[in-house]
Order: structure tokens, then C-alpha cells, then sequence
């Protein structure tokens, strides 16, 4: 019998693991490994979950491309109608690259530098998300002196737990992120003042990997607390974004659903009176996690008397969330074996650091040369990938029914250092 995977466009037939009509065998042939491999329907469907949560409301989505801002991922949602929540200048080249239309882009981020909001303001971005009064006043700086006005939302840390991961956890008030509750009304004071700064919604984004709609439901009641009071301050809203957040299936967690989020947020919307507002959301994981796996293969077998390795060609370069947080994906093997002794494996890549590793203890009966897939590696994934130990960034492959698309070449050698020089002599 077939194993089951964590995603559905990434199933077994006859023995062998097939990203949609396609074995992964053949992909990792044609193109060598470290490979990652996207599905279209994967993408398709995780936003067919978002469209029919929204129905006839007034939602936005703005997908939140740091999770994977590869431009064929990218376009896809474009042309199904998304919009984008960006963090940078480089985010928003990326938009603007494929035609995103500015209207629907809203910029989030701690850090905006004055080029980046020159950047936003002279494309015509959505809204800004502003996270402090410092850049605040930086905007409305800027704006001035473009002749423009800045549209914004104050990004309010809300001061409640995710119950995720403290890594990406983002709205506790010991966090960076957002402006602590208690000051929001009076910085929107302030913002609704200054000249270059117009007043347009409410923001926020608790964190990443949530499983659970009470977290959203207690910032949405801080929320509407906010927006009652600024009601009385005489400073209207058009929106609230609640940012992203939505957790995936890495193993056999229980999923909030988009349908369950917006249906709960609606009903205390309208029983507040506030049913007008237009909702916005942010989410990244959860339209492109399960949408992609990592291909790598077992170079070496490797036992001691402590520990069982293999060592792959995939590492913390092209997958950093095990180590980083700990987090657990799922590794099949391409093309299970029946024959070899199932062993407890650490499976660890090439790179000269002990924290080289993507999964732990993992029941496996493999041998050299097999390909493992490494599941729900389409968010925060490639994304996070780095040039650490002079590899090149693995190739990009997008699956469409029968069609294999290269969307991102594998990274050669000299161009990891053919900009680099050496001093004069
Ligand atoms: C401001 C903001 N919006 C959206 C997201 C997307 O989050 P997720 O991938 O958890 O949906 C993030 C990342 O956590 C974020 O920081
Ligand atoms: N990079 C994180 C999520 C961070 C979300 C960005 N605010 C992860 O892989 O889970």
C-alpha cells in the first residue's frame, strides 16, 4: 500500500512519489539534486481555500511573498487576484516585475528605509503598515517631500500569544513588531495630523504557524476596542488587516481554516456594527507550504555506535527551519525500499556545522544513492536560502499536470563570486 504524504499533490503511484503526473525520480534525473519542486495545483487549490472563505466579502488578500517570492509563484497568485503584503524595496521590484497591480500591495516591515517608502509611495502601494512613531514621522517626510500622501495602518502589537513557536511569535509585547495597544491611540492622533499621512486601517500580525482561532479572536477584540475609540476620537477607518499567520500540516496537526477565521472575525465585525469594514489579510505558509518539497540525495550512510547518518546534498543552506526552530518536515524516500533494515536516521548535509541537519531520529530504511523528498518545503524555504559554505542555491522546478517548468536555474559556481575582486598588488 502507498504511503499517504502530508500534501496532496505529492503522492505515491506504483511505488514512487510523483509531484502531480510527475515522478520526482525523473525530475531529480533530469536536473540533479538538491532540487526544490513546486506544484501549480498545490498553489491553485490553497487559494481556492482563501476564495471560497471569502464568498462575497469584503476581503483582500495580499499574499505575503517572503514565505516564497519566486516570480512564477508570484504570478500565479497574481492572475488569480491576489494581492501582496511586502517587507521591502526588493519585495516590492519583485510586485512591480510581474505587474502587480499597486492597489493591492500593502508594506509591512520594522525597518523601512527612506528609499524603500520613496520606492512604495511613487509606485502607489495599497497602505503601509507603519510599526513605530519614528517611522511614522519618517514617512510623513518622505511623502512631503515627493508631494505625495501616505496612505497608512498603525501595525498595533496586540500583546497576545500566538502559541507558536517564540521564533515566530510576533505579537507579544516583548517582541519588535508593532506598537504596543495602550499607545496606538494616541500615535493615531498624531498620524491624523500630519501633513503627507493619511489615516486608512488597523494592522496587525501575531505570528506564524497558528493552529488555532482564539489567538486572532483575542487580538480582533483589542482591535475593535482600538477602532471604537478612535471612532470617538473622530478618526475613521476603511480596513483592519489581521496580517497572516495560518499553520500548515507538516505532520498531523489540526488546521484553522481560512473559512473558520473569516466567518468568526465577520460575525464579531457586524456585532460591533463595523460589518462595512473591508478585511485584509496577510497569509504566506499556508498558500505555499505544502505546494513544494526538497529533493536530495543520500551520499553517504554513515553509523556510529551513538547515531545512525545520512548524509545528503541538501543542507541548512537550502532548508534552515530544522535548526533554526526546530521544526519538523517529513522526509519520504522518492521510491521506498522494502529490502533494507528500517534504522533511526539523523539526516544531515555537507556543511561544516554540527546544526547541519533537517531531520532527527527518523525511522528509515534507505541506502546510498536513494532520493529522499524533504515535504512542506514551499514557504520559508528557498526563501531562507543562503550561499553558506560556497554551494550554490538549488534549482527551482514548477509542475504542471505533465509540464516541468525550470523556474529558477541552479546557481553555477561562478556566479557565486564573479563579482568579487581581489586588492591590487
Ligand atoms: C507582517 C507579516 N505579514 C504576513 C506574514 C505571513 O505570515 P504566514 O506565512 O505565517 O502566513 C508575516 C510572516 O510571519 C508577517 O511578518
Ligand atoms: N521563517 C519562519 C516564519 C517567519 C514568518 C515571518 N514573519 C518559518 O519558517 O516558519
Amino acid at each position: 500500500m502507498n504511503r499517504v504524504t502530508v500534501a496532496p499533490q505529492f503522492q505515491f503511484r506504483n511505488g514512487v512519489l510523483h509531484a502531480e503526473n510527475i515522478p520526482l525520480t525523473r525530475l531529480a534525473q533530469e536536473f540533479g539534486t538538491p532540487l526544490y519542486v513546486y506544484s501549480r495545483q498545490a498553489l491553485n487549490e490553497a487559494w481556492k481555500s482563501y476564495r471560497q472563505a471569502v464568498g462575497q466579502r469584503n476581503v483582500l488578500v495580499c499574499y505575503g511573498m517572503k514565505a516564497n517570492s519566486n516570480l512564477a509563484v508570484l504570478n500565479e497568485f497574481k492572475n488569480l487576484g491576489a494581492g501582496f503584503d511586502i517587507v521591502s524595496g526588493g519585495e516590492l521590484a519583485r510586485a512591480l516585475a510581474i505587474g502587480a497591480d499597486p492597489h493591492k500591495i500593502v508594506f509591512s516591515g520594522v525597518g523601512k528605509q527612506a528609499w524603500e517608502m520613496q520606492a512604495a509611495l511613487k509606485a502607489g502601494v495599497k497602505c503601509f503598515n507603519v510599526e513605530s512613531e519614528a517611522e511614522l514621522a519618517r514617512l510623513a517626510q518622505v511623502a512631503n517631500q515627493a508631494g505625495a500622501i501616505a496612505a497608512v495602518s498603525l501595525r498595533v502589537n496586540p500583546d497576545v500569544d500566538a502559541k507558536t513557536h517564540p521564533y515566530i511569535s510576533t505579537g507579544l509585547k516583548e517582541n519588535k513588531f508593532g506598537i504596543a495597544i495602550e499607545q496606538a491611540l494616541a500615535v493615531y492622533q498624531r498620524a491624523a495630523t500630519l501633513p503627507g499621512i493619511k489615516v486608512l486601517g488597523v494592522d496587525c500580525h501575531i505570528g506564524s504557524q497558528i493552529t488555532e482561532v482564539a489567538p486572532y479572536l483575542d487580538a480582533l477584540d483589542k482591535l475593535l476596542a482600538l477602532i471604537e475609540a478612535l471612532a470617538q476620537a473622530g478618526i475613521a477607518i476603511e480596513h483592519l488587516d489581521l496580517g497572516g499567520g495560518i499553520g500548515i500540516r507538516y505532520t498531523d496537526e489540526t488546521l484553522l481554516s481560512p473559512t473558520v477565521l473569516l466567518d468568526a472575525v465577520f460575525e464579531r465585525l457586524e456585532a460591533h456594527g463595523l460589518g462595512h469594514l473591508q478585511v485584509v489579510l496577510e497569509p504566506g505558509r499556508s498558500l505555499v507550504g505544502n505546494a513544494g518539497v526538497l529533493l536530495t540525495s543520500v551520499e553517504y550512510l554513515k553509523h556510529s555506535e551513538a547515531k545512525n547518518f545520512a548524509i545528503v546534498d541538501a543542507a541548512m543552506n537550502d532548508l534552515i527551519r530544522p535548526t533554526l526552530y526546530g521544526a519538523w518536515h517529513d522526509v519520504e524516500p522518492v521510491a521506498p525500499r522494502t529490502e533494507s533494515a528500517t534504522l533511526a536516521y539523523d539526516i544531515v548535509g555537507p556543511i561544516c556545522e554540527s546544526g547541519d541537519w533537517l531531520a532527527r531520529d527518523r525511522q528509515l530504511a534507505i541506502k546510498q544513492g536513494d532520493l529522499l523528498a524533504i515535504m512542506s518545503a514551499g514557504a520559508y524555504a528557498f526563501a531562507m536560502a543562503s550561499q553558506y559554505n560556497t554551494r550554490p542555491r538549488a534549482a527551482e522546478i514548477m509542475v504542471d499536470g505533465d509540464q516541468v517548468h525550470v523556474v529558477r536555474p541552479r546557481e553555477t559556481l561562478a556566479s557565486l563570486f564573479d563579482s568579487e575582486s581581489v586588492l591590487p598588488s
